[in-house]
């Protein structure tokens, strides 16, 4: 992003206060665009608020929300090392210069006593973080019912429905003309935006480009918890990505074959690999050849941090390879 003056953003942790500050931003004719982050920011992050400003036409006041989502992660997750540098994170948004008010909510739920089950655990459902901490006062969820499933679906079963559920909450509180989420988190990006065609939000969704750091991994606020050997490791990541999209454009366009491939040289790298799918761009639906645009998908563990990275394909153009 280019230098520009420092602008100290509006810390804003209050709901209704969010909500009052969007809503006097619009009466000043001023479009609202959020980008919605678990802050630990990095320039993945600096890009989308780039973008956010970039997808409204006439004056925007860019709103950044952090909120690490309890009911994303299962209680086996990594919730609790989470990485955060909240006055890094500001230190940061500051001197995009654009950032009007970052939103920064100490709790996005109504709790419940721990002394009752959840409405989870009572159905004998998926429970998350939130469930497990007694928060069973929170009991409504939003389901994308086909998009949630496989990929990260299949070893995040409680992801995409808190996901999309906070996401929906946010939408409410802040009520943006546009969101921005990034192309790196590749299912996330699709289920929101089915979400919100299939409930009419009146939102723009903004799908905005994976960052990588100079040598091809992915930009990721989870990168920091990798050992130093283990970042290395994980570069195998991007360069089989970009092996598959060269070879992909050089006519070998098997799905398995290309699958395969990915899944050595990880696997060779001493990753471990969670899935690799070669799936339609929107539907997410797999493709046994790579004769339509698609994308291929990977996520796979380095020690105990799981990365997810993929590469957008389309065939039938004469793709730059850019990374
Ligand atoms: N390298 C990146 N390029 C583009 N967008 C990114 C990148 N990394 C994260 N984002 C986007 O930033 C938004 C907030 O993501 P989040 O705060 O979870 O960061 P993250 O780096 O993805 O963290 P994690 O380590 O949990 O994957 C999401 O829309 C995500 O897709
Ligand atoms: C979209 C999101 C902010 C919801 O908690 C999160 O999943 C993320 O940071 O990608
Ligand atoms: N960016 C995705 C957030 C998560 O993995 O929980």
């Amino acid at each position: 992003m280019a230098a520009a003056a420092v602008h100290e953003p509006e810390v804003i942790r209050d709901k209704a206060a969010m909500r009052a500050w969007s809503r006097r931003r619009r009466a000043e004719g001023k479009a609202v665009a959020l980008v919605p982050t678990m802050g630990f920011l990095h320039e993945g992050h600096l890009s989308l608020v780039s973008a956010a400003v970039a997808a409204s036409a006439g004056p925007v006041a860019v709103v950044v929300s952090i909120y690490v989502n309890p009911s994303q992660f299962a209680p086996t997750e990594d919730l609790a090392t989470y990485p955060s540098d909240f006055a890094g994170d500001l230190g940061k948004l500051a001197a995009t210069g654009v950032v009007a008010a970052v939103f920064c909510p100490p709790d996005l739920y109504v709790r419940g006593s721990a002394d009752r089950p959840s409405a989870a655990s009572a159905s004998g459902g998926a429970v998350s973080c939130l469930e497990d901490a007694g928060g069973h006062a929170h009991e409504t969820w939003i389901r994308v019912e086909r998009l949630e499933k496989g990929l990260c679906g299949s070893s995040r079963p409680v992801f995409f429905r808190g996901v999309a559920t906070v996401v929906a909450k946010l939408f409410n509180i802040v009520e943006p003309d546009v969101a921005v989420f990034g192309k790196k988190d590749y299912q996330q990006w699709r289920v929101i935006c089915r979400m919100v065609r299939d409930l009419d939000f009146a939102i723009q969704i903004v799908g905005s480009e994976v960052v990588r750091e100079a040598d091809g991994l992915a930009m990721s606020s989870r990168n920091v918890n990798l050992s130093e050997e283990d970042r290395k490791k994980a570069l195998s990541i991007s360069r089989s990505l970009v092996d598959a999209r060269t070879a992909t454009l050089s006519g070998s366009n098997r799905s398995q074959e290309i699958k395969d491939q990915i899944v050595r040289t990880i696997t060779e790298a001493g990753g471990q690999v969670d899935y690799v799918e070669i799936v339609e761009q929107e539907s997410l639906v797999p493709v046994e050849r790579m004769d339509r645009p698609c994308v291929i998908c990977v996520a796979a563990w380095f020690g105990k941090v799981r990365l997810i990275d993929n590469i957008e394909i389309h065939v039938d153009s004469s793709t730059v390879l850019s990374i």
